[in-house]
């Protein structure tokens, strides 16, 4: 015992913990709140009792009788047809809306104008009348005289086939921009991520676009249903009685008219709480992977209310397992990049010019990157480091010179002097050679991890799910996240979903690898992880090219540096001629600054 310690005054008893109580805060505001709540509804309940004039028998005998049944389920059917087909229309027009044809942009835009501006109403009883517009209705070959089928009009269209198309119609315009709203809230990454991976653009929009755009779809697309189930109430202009028109059938003759609004006020009150509990399980449905945690399915919440289940998932036991390096961890699975990755390309880039209106981004660039080396490109700001490499990959076209990987080019064509530049299509499959990693990984947030890797080689190399999934499980293994496999990307840290993002560049079995400032997004103290993994992929044999601002891993890990400025090449060399012994002042200025 020191000196100090002696002299220092005796500290208090420390109190018993365990035996202290929690008093939660009472909130008194909040208490006359519910009180002053629970009379109002009292209050309303006995009147709605009370008052005979509601006349609740009438109601119990009219509830479930058969013509009410009857119009309840036309009204059930014309909702889901037009929400079917309305909303089947919808997704076509929007993908129109925002495809890159000038014509069917401007066609969608048309039908969206037109049939947002007539009210429901009028285009009913247009469509009930087109009869009278035209007497047959025929598809043939037009001045020939040559028909494939004619029908009578008035007999083809039926007040329920008028009721479906007119609801179909005016849904199909409304949800059009809902869909539209959705598929633009949609971040651009995830469009460059998918067009990276070489994904066809219909898989883009079906497994990629559609289903994050459906968590800000979802709750106003339910709106327009909603809006739907009720809006079939304007069908009675047209003489068909489903539920509405059935019970104004039923007071006209009874004259008890309050009763009867009350039949068809309580069927649309249950038709939108069914309508609500479906939304809220689809909501959650597209909520898996941006959610950390889902809510709890709403029978769940009920059920533990009763107190049958309990509401805190069992905890998930790999989840707790701490994580190995991934050099520790690759070692452990025995794997050696090298063998199992394809022999690396050269990228030959010849005369690359590119300007963003005024200003010209990338002057004459010509480089060859030679096959199998690792390639680290650095510069000030805005130089044009990520442009060049999104050239590389034709994510960004060039307006001169060409880039070729092993003299074969990524989005042209070359006949003579000319460079023809190759449909959608064919630039998608070439691009599978060229893998790319982004700054901001990129995820596809709404897929597992195994589902993130899988996903291009599925698609574009056409490997069967089970080979696929083994590949990727393997890759996992490789890059430390085995255990991770059934996570979502918002489960991991963002070293982890850098990491996942390696792995899923190399399932497609790239020639080269790009990588843009793939630290840049971390936390100091997650850099190393994912500069190891790039450390190993060096020695793989595969063609790296890395844009970077780590100069102390540019010098570890390259072959060769390429200094950038103002779109310009300044000068190119070895690390240690470049960062030590630099021959251009630019280089030398920068440099020192960064260093
Ligand atoms: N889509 C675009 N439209 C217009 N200008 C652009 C576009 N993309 C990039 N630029 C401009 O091109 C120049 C080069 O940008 P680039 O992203 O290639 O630079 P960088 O060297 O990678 O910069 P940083 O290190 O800051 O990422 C910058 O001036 C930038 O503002």
């Amino acid at each position: 015992m020191s000196a100090t310690d002696l002299h220092a005054p005796a500290a208090p008893p420390r109190p018993d913990l365990g035996s202290l109580r929690v008093i939660p805060i009472r909130h008194r505001a909040r208490a006359i709140g519910t009180a002053v709540a629970a009379v109002l509804l009292a209050g309303i309940l006995y009147s709605l009792l009370a008052n005979p004039r509601w006349g609740w028998p009438i109601f119990a005998q009219w509830f479930l009788s058969e013509p009410v049944l009857v119009g309840l389920g036309r009204t059930l059917l014309l909702t889901a047809l037009g929400a079917f087909f309305g909303f089947t229309l919808g997704t076509v027009l929007a993908l129109a809306r925002v495809s890159s044809s000038p014509l069917l942009a401007g066609l969608a835009w048309g039908f969206i104008w037109l049939f947002r501006s007539i009210p429901l109403i009028v285009l009913l009883l247009i469509l009930n009348n087109l009869g009278y517009l035209y007497a047959t209705v025929s598809l043939g070959v037009p001045f020939t005289g040559f028909t494939f089928f004619s029908y009578n009009t008035t007999q083809l269209m039926t007040p329920f086939l008028a009721a479906v198309l007119g609801l179909t119609l005016n849904l199909g315009a409304f949800s059009a921009e809902v869909i539209r709203g959705g598929i633009l809230s949609v971040d651009q990454g995830q469009h460059e991520a998918a067009a990276a991976l070489g994904l066809p653009k219909g898989h883009q929009a079906r497994r990629i676009v559609l289903p994050q755009a459906m968590r800000s779809i979802v709750p106003t697309a339910f709106n327009e249903i909603i809006g739907l189930a009720k809006g079939t109430s304007m069908v009675y202009v047209l003489a068909l009685p489903e539920l509405f028109y059935t019970v104004q059938i039923i007071y006209r003759r009874n004259l008890e008219v309050i009763p009867l609004l009350m039949v068809a006020t309580v069927w649309y009150l249950i038709i939108l709480s069914v309508l609500s509990v479906i939304q809220y399980h689809i909501e959650r449905h597209y909520a898996r992977g941006a959610l950390r945690t889902l809510p709890p399915n709403a029978f769940r919440v009920i059920f533990a209310r009763l107190g049958l289940v309990s509401l805190t998932p069992p905890p998930k036991s790999a989840d707790a397992a701490p994580l190995p390096s991934p050099i520790l961890r690759a070692q452990q699975h025995g794997s050696d990049w090298a063998g199992s990755l394809p022999q690396g390309g050269t990228v030959e880039i010849r005369g690359v010019t590119k300007s963003y209106g005024d200003l010209t981004v990338l002057k004459d660039i010509d480089l060859v990157i030679p096959a199998g080396s690792v390639t680290a490109i650095i510069g000030p700001s805005g130089s044009g480091k990520s442009t060049l490499l999104r050239s590389i990959n034709h994510l960004e076209r060039v307006d001169r010179g060409y880039i070729a990987i092993d003299g074969e080019l990524i989005g042209y064509r070359r006949d003579g002097d000319a460079l023809h530049e190759l449909p959608e299509k064919d630039i998608l499959t070439r691009r599978a050679d060229v893998g790319m990693v982004f700054q901001n990984f990129n995820l596809f947030p709404h897929l597992t991890v195994l589902d993130n890797i899988t996903e291009a080689p599925i698609s574009v190399r056409g490997l069967p799910r089970a080979e696929a999934e083994q590949l990727a499980l393997d890759l996992l293994a490789r890059v430390g996240l085995s255990d991770k496999a059934g996570a979502y990307p918002r489960q991991l840290s963002g070293g982890q979903q850098q990491r996942v993002a390696i792995a899923r560049t190399l399932a497609l079995k790239p020639k080269v690898l790009l990588f843009d400032e793939p630290t840049s997004a971390l936390d100091p103290e997650l850099v190393g992880e994912v500069l190891d993994v790039i450390k190993e992929l060096a020695s793989s044999g595969i063609t790296l090219i890395i844009v970077t601002h780590e100069i102390g891993f540019a010098r570890e890990v390259a072959d060769r540096i390429v200094f950038m400025e103002q779109g310009r090449v300044v000068e190119t060399g070895s690390p240690a001629q470049v960062l030590n012994d630099p021959q251009n002042r630019r280089t030398a200025d920068f440099i020192a600054k960064v260093l």
